[in-house]
């Protein structure tokens, strides 16, 4: 059997009764450590606060491991309980339904634990989730590639009235230049976008267009470390939000659509003073 386990955002005791009770049965643990982030991040500490909790050693599986040794962890699968440990929830990313999509057809049963994702934290500053439109993800850009294909999307949504979720980049164990080219396993060190960037980034996009669809006075909420005990949320215009130091990873950024009264208010509470 092979258990697909959320953690949820926070630390290691955000993982469900129902969880903990599948993780505890499993043979085989991994943990996926390239979509997402617990707060304490993956320091060997983070690590083994997770192990002490769910009396398991855990396995690390980078998309490396994940993409070319899909196959190992599934045929282990097939005569033992193993587990695959996601942060947040296990459809919160669209990788994973790969690993669900391959189990199946390689008759594996598999169960799924739901937990917290950042697709319904962000309903913390009180903008519906009902009323946002399709989430975007937006890559860093190198000298070379500067890609834009989110911006028709934030357009469309901004069209229909609707909010937009920006997913900023996660770069871990990304080999190197140099060692692609070497055929070496070198890695880039690991980065995470701020908030700062991802407004740059859209910007930057946005004032090339003769009509953008948002500006530096566009009213965006920026979420910082969602479900941490020091989690920040800052509602205000992008350049206001530019000016903000969120502190450490993970950070997301919603650009904010028609707002109905209701929303306002729960905005307020998280509106920049500056
Ligand atoms: C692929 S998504 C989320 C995957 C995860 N499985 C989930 O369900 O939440 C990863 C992106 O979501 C955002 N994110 C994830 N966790 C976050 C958090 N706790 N606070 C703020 N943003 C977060 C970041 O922009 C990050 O790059």
């Amino acid at each position: 059997m092979l258990y697909i386990i959320g953690l949820g955002l926070g630390d290691e005791t955000d993982i469900t009764l129902k969880g903990l009770e599948a993780v505890r049965k499993c043979q085989k643990v991994y943990m996926e450590a390239y979509t997402s982030l617990l707060s304490f991040g993956l320091s060997t500490d983070g690590l083994s606060n997770l192990e002490k909790l769910y009396g398991k050693s855990i396995t690390l599986a980078d998309r490396e491991m994940v993409e070319e040794k899909a196959d190992d962890i599934l045929s282990d699968s097939r005569d033992a309980d193993v587990a695959f440990l996601i942060v947040g929830d296990p459809f919160g990313a669209t990788t994973h339904t790969d690993l669900v999509v391959r189990a199946k057809k390689m008759g594996i049963e598999v169960k799924i634990v739901h937990n917290a994702s950042v697709m319904n934290a962000i309903g913390i500053c009180g903008l519906q989730l009902y009323r946002y439109g399709e989430t975007v993800s937006i890559p860093f850009f190198t000298e070379t590639w500067r890609p834009d294909s989110f911006y028709e999307k934030i357009e469309k949504n901004k069209e229909m009235g609707l909010h937009t979720l920006c997913l900023l980049d996660i770069r871990v164990k990304e080999p190197s230049l140099e060692a692609l080219c070497r055929g070496k396993k070198i890695y880039e060190p690991s980065r995470y976008m701020t908030i700062n960037t991802g407004i740059e980034q859209l910007l930057e996009i946005g004032q090339a267009r003769e009509e953008p669809a948002y500006t530096e006075d566009t009213e965006c909420v920026g979420f910082a470390r969602l479900g941490s005990e020091d989690q920040m949320i800052v509602a205000g215009t992008m350049r206001q939000l530019q000016n903000i130091d969120f502190g450490a990873p993970l950070h997301c950024l919603v650009i904010v659509g028609k707002t109905h009264p209701l929303e306002e208010e729960m905005l307020d509470f998280y509106r920049c003073r500056t």
